[in-house]
Protein backbone atom coordinates (compact mmCIF):
# COMPACT_ATOMS: atom_id res chain seq x y z
CA UNK A 1 0.00 0.00 0.00
CA UNK A 2 1.42 2.99 -0.96
CA UNK A 3 1.71 5.67 1.71
CA UNK A 4 0.49 9.46 1.85
CA UNK A 5 0.18 12.05 4.83
CA UNK A 6 -3.62 12.43 4.34
CA UNK A 7 -3.59 8.71 5.61
CA UNK A 8 -2.66 9.95 9.06
CA UNK A 9 -5.63 12.34 9.65
CA UNK A 10 -7.39 10.44 12.24
CA UNK A 11 -4.88 7.42 12.96
CA UNK A 12 -6.68 5.03 15.20
CA UNK A 13 -4.54 2.80 17.76
CA UNK A 14 -6.35 -0.34 19.90
CA UNK A 15 -4.97 -3.77 21.05
CA UNK A 16 -7.67 -5.73 23.63
CA UNK A 17 -6.48 -4.27 26.85
CA UNK A 18 -7.99 -0.64 25.58
CA UNK A 19 -11.57 -1.96 25.50
CA UNK A 20 -12.19 -4.90 28.19
CA UNK A 21 -15.71 -4.02 28.01
CA UNK A 22 -15.85 -4.01 24.22
CA UNK A 23 -15.14 -6.86 21.63
CA UNK A 24 -12.41 -5.10 19.35
CA UNK A 25 -13.52 -6.37 16.84
CA UNK A 26 -16.83 -4.04 17.45
CA UNK A 27 -14.78 -1.26 18.34
CA UNK A 28 -12.57 -1.39 14.77
CA UNK A 29 -15.38 -1.50 12.37
CA UNK A 30 -17.45 0.86 14.73
CA UNK A 31 -14.47 3.46 14.51
CA UNK A 32 -14.01 2.74 10.69
CA UNK A 33 -17.29 3.34 10.12
CA UNK A 34 -17.03 6.92 12.39
CA UNK A 35 -14.02 7.89 10.04
CA UNK A 36 -10.68 6.89 11.30
CA UNK A 37 -8.18 7.02 7.97
CA UNK A 38 -5.12 4.27 10.02
CA UNK A 39 -5.00 1.86 12.27
CA UNK A 40 -2.56 0.66 14.78
CA UNK A 41 -2.84 -2.94 16.31
CA UNK A 42 -0.91 -2.09 19.90
CA UNK A 43 -1.74 -5.26 22.16
CA UNK A 44 0.78 -4.46 25.14
CA UNK A 45 0.51 -5.85 28.22
CA UNK A 46 -2.74 -7.54 27.78
CA UNK A 47 -3.64 -11.06 28.70
CA UNK A 48 -3.81 -12.67 25.08
CA UNK A 49 -1.45 -15.48 24.49
CA UNK A 50 0.68 -15.08 21.50
CA UNK A 51 -1.92 -17.52 19.43
CA UNK A 52 -4.71 -15.33 20.29
CA UNK A 53 -2.87 -12.20 19.34
CA UNK A 54 -2.19 -13.79 16.03
CA UNK A 55 -5.80 -14.63 15.78
CA UNK A 56 -7.08 -11.27 16.92
CA UNK A 57 -5.02 -9.73 14.41
CA UNK A 58 -6.01 -11.30 11.28
CA UNK A 59 -9.73 -10.42 12.42
CA UNK A 60 -8.69 -7.12 12.39
CA UNK A 61 -6.25 -7.28 9.18
CA UNK A 62 -9.01 -8.22 7.32
CA UNK A 63 -11.44 -5.81 8.74
CA UNK A 64 -8.84 -3.29 7.56
CA UNK A 65 -8.21 -4.58 4.21
CA UNK A 66 -11.84 -4.78 3.16
CA UNK A 67 -12.09 -1.02 4.35
CA UNK A 68 -9.03 0.25 2.19
CA UNK A 69 -7.71 0.84 5.97
CA UNK A 70 -3.76 1.09 6.63
CA UNK A 71 -3.16 -1.80 9.37
CA UNK A 72 -0.34 -0.94 11.16
CA UNK A 73 1.60 -3.19 14.11
CA UNK A 74 3.34 -1.99 16.89
CA UNK A 75 7.10 -2.86 18.17
CA UNK A 76 6.91 -6.45 16.18
CA UNK A 77 8.21 -6.90 12.78
CA UNK A 78 8.06 -10.36 12.81
CA UNK A 79 4.24 -10.10 14.11
CA UNK A 80 3.36 -7.40 10.72
CA UNK A 81 5.30 -10.00 9.08
CA UNK A 82 3.14 -12.62 10.10
CA UNK A 83 -0.66 -10.53 9.43
CA UNK A 84 1.09 -9.34 5.87
CA UNK A 85 0.62 -5.92 7.61
CA UNK A 86 1.19 -2.36 5.80
CA UNK A 87 3.46 -1.86 8.18
CA UNK A 88 5.39 -1.51 11.47
CA UNK A 89 5.68 1.26 14.45
CA UNK A 90 8.86 1.79 16.77
CA UNK A 91 9.86 3.72 19.02
CA UNK A 92 13.16 5.12 20.23
CA UNK A 93 13.45 1.79 22.70
CA UNK A 94 12.13 -0.47 20.42
CA UNK A 95 14.27 -2.53 17.46
CA UNK A 96 16.32 0.50 15.29
CA UNK A 97 14.09 1.72 12.70
CA UNK A 98 16.81 1.06 10.57
CA UNK A 99 16.66 -2.46 10.60
CA UNK A 100 12.76 -2.72 10.79
CA UNK A 101 13.57 -1.02 7.27
CA UNK A 102 15.43 -3.77 6.23
CA UNK A 103 13.48 -6.24 7.21
CA UNK A 104 10.39 -4.37 5.83
CA UNK A 105 11.01 -4.04 2.41
CA UNK A 106 10.87 -0.66 1.19
CA UNK A 107 7.41 -0.93 0.10
CA UNK A 108 6.21 -1.06 3.31
CA UNK A 109 4.56 1.81 5.79
CA UNK A 110 7.30 2.95 8.21
CA UNK A 111 6.46 4.92 11.60
CA UNK A 112 8.61 5.73 14.32
CA UNK A 113 8.36 8.13 17.18
CA UNK A 114 10.54 11.35 17.84
CA UNK A 115 10.01 13.86 20.63
CA UNK A 116 12.49 16.22 19.18
CA UNK A 117 14.26 17.73 16.07
CA UNK A 118 17.13 15.29 16.33
CA UNK A 119 14.86 11.79 16.70
CA UNK A 120 13.07 13.20 13.78
CA UNK A 121 16.33 13.73 11.39
CA UNK A 122 17.45 10.21 12.36
CA UNK A 123 13.94 8.61 11.72
CA UNK A 124 13.92 10.04 8.22
CA UNK A 125 16.96 8.96 7.61
CA UNK A 126 16.68 5.59 9.14
CA UNK A 127 13.75 5.66 6.41
CA UNK A 128 10.25 6.54 7.85
CA UNK A 129 7.62 7.40 6.40
CA UNK A 130 6.18 9.55 9.26
CA UNK A 131 6.69 10.37 12.99
CA UNK A 132 4.49 10.15 15.99
CA UNK A 133 5.17 13.05 18.38
CA UNK A 134 4.15 13.00 22.38
CA UNK A 135 2.71 12.72 24.48
CA UNK A 136 1.15 15.82 23.41
CA UNK A 137 -1.26 15.80 26.71
CA UNK A 138 -1.65 13.74 30.17
CA UNK A 139 -2.49 10.37 28.71
CA UNK A 140 -3.51 7.16 31.12
CA UNK A 141 -3.17 4.45 27.79
CA UNK A 142 0.80 4.50 28.07
CA UNK A 143 2.39 4.25 31.89
CA UNK A 144 5.91 5.00 30.46
CA UNK A 145 4.70 7.96 28.13
CA UNK A 146 6.27 10.56 29.99
CA UNK A 147 5.37 14.05 30.70
CA UNK A 148 3.45 16.07 28.06
CA UNK A 149 5.60 18.10 25.20
CA UNK A 150 2.23 19.66 24.13
CA UNK A 151 1.90 21.15 20.69
CA UNK A 152 4.60 23.52 20.39
CA UNK A 153 7.08 20.73 20.60
CA UNK A 154 5.86 19.03 17.37
CA UNK A 155 5.56 22.72 15.76
CA UNK A 156 9.10 23.21 16.66
CA UNK A 157 9.95 20.30 14.95
CA UNK A 158 7.42 21.01 12.22
CA UNK A 159 9.15 24.35 11.76
CA UNK A 160 13.13 22.99 11.89
CA UNK A 161 12.39 20.51 9.48
CA UNK A 162 14.25 21.54 6.49
CA UNK A 163 11.19 19.60 4.23
CA UNK A 164 7.22 18.68 4.60
CA UNK A 165 6.85 15.52 6.16
CA UNK A 166 4.15 13.54 8.13
CA UNK A 167 3.72 13.76 11.49
CA UNK A 168 0.80 12.36 13.50
CA UNK A 169 0.34 13.77 17.56
CA UNK A 170 -0.37 11.48 20.03
CA UNK A 171 -1.10 11.37 24.05
CA UNK A 172 -4.15 12.64 25.49
CA UNK A 173 -5.58 14.09 22.47
CA UNK A 174 -9.28 14.50 22.62
CA UNK A 175 -12.54 16.38 20.91
CA UNK A 176 -11.82 19.07 22.57
CA UNK A 177 -7.99 19.39 22.34
CA UNK A 178 -7.34 18.29 18.71
CA UNK A 179 -7.54 21.72 17.35
CA UNK A 180 -4.48 22.61 19.28
CA UNK A 181 -1.79 19.61 17.59
CA UNK A 182 -3.69 19.92 14.16
CA UNK A 183 -3.11 24.05 14.35
CA UNK A 184 0.91 23.37 15.52
CA UNK A 185 1.16 21.60 11.99
CA UNK A 186 0.29 18.12 12.23
CA UNK A 187 -0.96 16.20 9.80
CA UNK A 188 -3.29 13.74 12.05
CA UNK A 189 -4.29 12.92 15.28
CA UNK A 190 -3.51 9.34 16.81
CA UNK A 191 -5.68 8.26 19.53
CA UNK A 192 -6.65 4.97 21.67
CA UNK A 193 -8.83 5.99 24.26
CA UNK A 194 -11.20 8.61 22.63
CA UNK A 195 -12.13 6.13 20.71
CA UNK A 196 -11.62 2.78 22.32
CA UNK A 197 -12.69 3.87 25.87
CA UNK A 198 -16.05 5.48 24.64
CA UNK A 199 -19.55 4.52 24.70
CA UNK A 200 -20.36 4.84 21.42
CA UNK A 201 -16.67 4.56 19.38
CA UNK A 202 -18.68 5.46 15.87
CA UNK A 203 -20.14 8.73 17.36
CA UNK A 204 -16.17 9.59 19.10
CA UNK A 205 -14.26 8.90 15.85
CA UNK A 206 -17.04 10.76 13.51
CA UNK A 207 -16.47 13.70 16.57
CA UNK A 208 -12.60 13.90 16.13
CA UNK A 209 -13.17 13.80 12.38
CA UNK A 210 -15.29 17.41 13.02
CA UNK A 211 -12.91 18.67 15.38
CA UNK A 212 -10.05 18.12 12.41
CA UNK A 213 -11.99 19.26 9.99
CA UNK A 214 -12.93 22.14 11.69
CA UNK A 215 -9.29 23.21 12.47
CA UNK A 216 -8.09 27.02 11.33
CA UNK A 217 -4.76 27.05 10.00
C1 LIG B 1 1.58 6.91 15.90
C2 LIG B 1 2.35 6.49 17.10
N1 LIG B 1 3.18 7.38 17.67
C3 LIG B 1 3.86 7.04 18.78
C4 LIG B 1 3.73 5.77 19.31
C5 LIG B 1 4.50 5.37 20.54
O1 LIG B 1 5.48 4.39 20.25
P1 LIG B 1 6.48 3.92 21.41
O2 LIG B 1 7.18 5.11 21.92
O3 LIG B 1 7.31 2.83 20.88
O4 LIG B 1 5.51 3.37 22.53
P2 LIG B 1 4.56 2.08 22.49
O5 LIG B 1 3.38 2.43 21.67
O6 LIG B 1 5.33 0.96 21.86
O7 LIG B 1 4.21 1.82 23.90
C6 LIG B 1 2.86 4.88 18.68
N2 LIG B 1 2.67 3.63 19.14
N3 LIG B 1 2.18 5.25 17.57
C1 LIG C 1 0.80 4.86 22.48
C2 LIG C 1 1.16 6.20 22.93
N1 LIG C 1 2.36 6.79 22.57
C3 LIG C 1 2.50 7.99 23.10
C4 LIG C 1 3.69 8.84 22.90
O1 LIG C 1 3.75 9.92 23.48
O2 LIG C 1 4.56 8.42 22.15
S1 LIG C 1 1.20 8.47 24.05
C5 LIG C 1 0.40 7.01 23.75
C6 LIG C 1 -0.94 6.70 24.30
C7 LIG C 1 -2.05 7.39 23.52
O3 LIG C 1 -3.28 7.03 24.07
P1 LIG C 1 -4.42 8.09 24.40
O4 LIG C 1 -4.91 8.58 23.09
O5 LIG C 1 -5.46 7.29 25.14
O6 LIG C 1 -3.82 9.15 25.25
MG1 LIG D 1 7.08 0.86 20.84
Amino acid sequence: MSFTATQLRLYFIMGSQDCPDQDPIDVLEQAIAGGITMFQFREKNSDLTLSETVALGRHLREICRQHNIPFIVNDRADLALILDADGVHVGQEDMPAREVRRLIGPDKILGVSAENIAEARQAIEDGADYIGVGPMFLTSSKADAGFPIYPEALQSIREQLEEPFPIVGIGGITASNAHKVMAAGADGIAVISAIAKAEDPKQAAEALVQAINSTKM
